[in-house]
């Protein structure tokens, strides 16, 4: 062929291939929401037919209909620690949220009687906001810290009354930065008001399969490790700050040790 006509071709493929991941990356993530609100669509009437309202226990409908889904993206789930979770009665959850993805991981972990703390904003996500007030999961409105205190200072009490597990995310929002944002204090705050113990849950880096910015989404491995739980027992609020930093550097010390220390979108991981 004529080398004028290659020209434009070799130009053309890798434009045809960026566009075809970009393109892929749209398309899992539609997917994955689409999925997601049509399981939930499924589950719902499973729920009411179960437990007749918001019960807890609905959150094992979502654990079976959900640990599926990593297949359709090609993602393993390494676990670690599963020992940790081994403890009697209500504790305290904390882990890294990187993405709606942490879904997934959640799923293959979730011990029974365990739920979540959400913004508010997720009870409108159609059947998904749906199933997810079903399973008894907790509300905040974070722009309203007194509210959001409230709200979790009576889950305190829920969680020693009808021996609940209660899941926070306590970088209070998502991150994919290669590292651990500061830590918010309500889960401390929560634990350390029903002097529950606190169970650490590290997720490692996404960074290596998922890039939102350059709108990567590629098959991977997600580790998992469970830390040593944390116990609180005599406790006070003087101690929420200690208990929230030694938190942040268990969990940032595990996070750097799981995540593949490749050079990161936003910059290098520090060690
Ligand atoms: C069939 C299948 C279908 C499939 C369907 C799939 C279904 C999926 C199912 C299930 C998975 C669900 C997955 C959901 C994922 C959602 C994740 C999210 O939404 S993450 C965002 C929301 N979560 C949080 O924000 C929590 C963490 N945040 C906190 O705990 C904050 O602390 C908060 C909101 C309570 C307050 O935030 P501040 O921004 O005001 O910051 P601060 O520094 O922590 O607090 C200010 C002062 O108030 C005190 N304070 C905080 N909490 C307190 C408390 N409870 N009592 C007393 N003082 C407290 C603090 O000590 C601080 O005071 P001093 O600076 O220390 O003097
Ligand atoms: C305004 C509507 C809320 C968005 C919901 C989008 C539709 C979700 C439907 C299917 C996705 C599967 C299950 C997702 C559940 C996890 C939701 C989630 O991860 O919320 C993000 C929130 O943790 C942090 O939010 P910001 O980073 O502070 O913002």
């Amino acid at each position: 062929m004529d080398v004028v006509w290659m020209l434009p071709l070799l130009l053309l493929f890798p434009l045809l291939m960026w566009t075809s991941s970009t393109f892929l990356f749209y398309f899992k993530k539609f997917f994955y929401v689409a999925w997601m609100m049509l399981l939930a669509l499924l589950g719902i009437p499973v729920c009411l037919l179960k437990s007749g309202g918001r019960d807890v226990e609905n959150m094992r409908v979502i654990r079976a209909m959900v640990r599926h889904v990593k297949y359709f993206f090609g993602l393993r789930i390494e676990v670690s620690g599963w020992e940790h979770l081994q403890t009697v009665g209500p504790y305290v959850i904390i882990s890294n949220h990187q993405s709606s993805l942490d879904v997934l991981g959640m799923m293959e972990i979730l011990p029974d009687r365990c739920t979540t703390i959400a913004k508010k904003e997720l009870v409108y996500a159609g059947t998904v906001g749906l199933i997810c007030w079903l399973s008894g999961i907790v509300f905040i409105n974070r722009k309203k810290t007194s509210d959001a205190k409230s709200v979790m200072a009576d889950a305190a009490k829920t969680m020693l009354d009808q021996q609940i597990r209660l899941w926070v995310f306590p970088e209070g929002t998502r991150n994919q930065n290669g590292d651990l944002l500061p830590f918010k204090k309500g889960a401390f705050h929560l634990a350390v008001q029903a002097q529950v113990p606190i169970v650490p849950v590290v997720f490692s880096s996404y960074n290596s399969f998922y890039l939102r910015k350059e709108k990567q989404f590629n098959s991977g491995t997600i580790k998992l490790k469970i830390l040593p739980k944390i116990e609180t027992k005599g406790m006070t609020s003087e101690d929420v700050s200690s208990l929230s930093d030694l938190s942040h550097s268990l969990m940032r010390t595990a996070f750097l040790e799981i995540s593949d220390s490749v050079p990161q979108s936003n910059g290098p991981l520090k060690h």
